[in-house]
């Protein structure tokens, strides 16, 4: 990485208990439907309140929130809970409009964290600004476009930062809304190590039905954090009505969660833990001596197409092979998927690898 990010811990700005829990409704409708939802989210032991000022629409027609009319209602509701309130910014004058009516902190969505042009402009509104931003994920799956978009706000001077992972648009069909991808807030984790990470299980499941699921999902996965979209009536709201879910499901939500911890100081688990990780590094050793060793073979085989004027791919030995490890790893009880991606990848890397001895010179010509 370019650099380290140098951030602030959440609870110094975000107080709260095993994790910090963001609910509020998806926009603000009325006054008294944003105050009666907060009111009943106030004593839920939620860390803060959100509600969507200016809602980025797919399609016009629809409901765009109502801007600078709805922010005294947020005034309003800091009067009566004494809880921070969060708001999507998305340009400049956002940021002003929502710092000049008091909002608490402000997060950059998921539509404006795939625009680097969008971003330095809300990075460059924000210098000097003492205001905590949570950065979602970008819509498309792309790692890099929210890493970028994090070290933009860091850089503007910003140290309250957080990434919300909201789930990734998807071209295939997907009991979400937005697919997760795990794998990619884990490696942002990964790299920036030190970044709260919240998850949005509004937002990937679409479905109140499944965010529970998906919120002890990331609580599993040491997420610090989650952000709930909560309505008083939610099959009324303007906007996301079937994601949404009461206060008294929220509680409910609440008093389910498994709260885990990143680590103990039993002895004895730790003791059995390292245990069974050595036998996890030395079946990995043989693992990459095994894939070392196919390779080797592959290579051999590129080889010896090479000499006989053979193509690289072969499709009917590849159709076989992809048919018939997954029914092994079946037989043996494990995911069919899992071994399909791991062969998928491995049979790039063997096109690889011989496209690059077909176009070695070979040794009794160079001689
Ligand atoms: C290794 C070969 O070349 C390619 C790579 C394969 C593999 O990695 O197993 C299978 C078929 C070919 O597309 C081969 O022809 O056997």
């Amino acid at each position: 990485m370019e650099f380290e990010l140098d951030i602030l811990p959440l609870s110094v700005w975000l107080p709260h208990q095993e994790a910090a829990i963001i609910a509020g409704p998806c926009s603000a409708e009325t006054e008294e439907q944003l105050v009666a939802t907060c009111l009943q989210l106030k004593d839920l032991g939620v860390s803060a309140l959100r509600a969507g000022i200016w809602k980025p629409r797919t399609r016009p027609g629809n409901f765009e929130g109502h801007g600078e009319i709805a922010l005294p209602w947020v005034q309003t509701v800091k009067k009566l809970v004494d809880l921070p309130f969060a708001i999507e910014v998305a340009t400049p004058q956002h940021i002003e409009l929502a710092l000049k009516y008091g909002v608490d902190i402000l997060w950059i969505g998921a539509r404006t964290t795939v625009n680097p042009f969008n971003v330095q402009d809300l990075a460059d509104a924000l210098q000097g600004v003492d205001v905590p931003v949570m950065i979602k994920n970008p819509v498309n799956p792309d790692l890099a476009l929210w890493i970028g978009a994090i070290e933009r706000i860091h850089k503007a001077g910003v140290r309250k930062i957080a990434a919300i992972h909201r789930g990734f648009s998807s071209l295939q069909e997907s009991k979400y809304r937005n697919p997760p991808n795990w794998q990619i807030p884990l490696e942002l984790k990964r790299i920036f190590p030190h970044l709260p990470l919240l998850c949005d299980p509004s937002h990937i499941t679409g479905d109140r039905k499944m965010v529970a699921k998906v919120a002890q999902k990331a609580l599993d996965l040491n997420y610090d954090g989650l952000m709930i979209e909560t309505h008083i009536t939610p099959d009324k709201a303007w906007s996301d009505a079937k994601q949404q879910v009461t206060p008294s499901e929220l509680e409910e939500m609440i008093h389910s969660f498994n709260f885990r911890k990143q680590k103990t100081d039993d002895i004895e688990f730790n003791n059995r833990l390292d245990e069974l990780r050595k036998q996890i590094d030395e079946l990995d050793r043989e693992l990459v001596e095994i894939l070392a060793t196919r390779m080797y073979l592959v290579e051999q085989i590129g080889e010896y197409k090479r000499e006989n004027n053979i193509s690289i791919f072969q499709i009917e030995r590849w159709d076989e092979i992809f048919r018939t490890r997954p029914q092994w790893a079946e037989k043996m009880k494990l995911n069919k998927e899992l071994i399909q991606e791991i062969y998928k990848l491995i049979h790039v890397e063997s096109i690889r690898k011989q496209t690059e001895v077909m176009s070695q010179i070979p040794e009794k010509i160079k001689a």
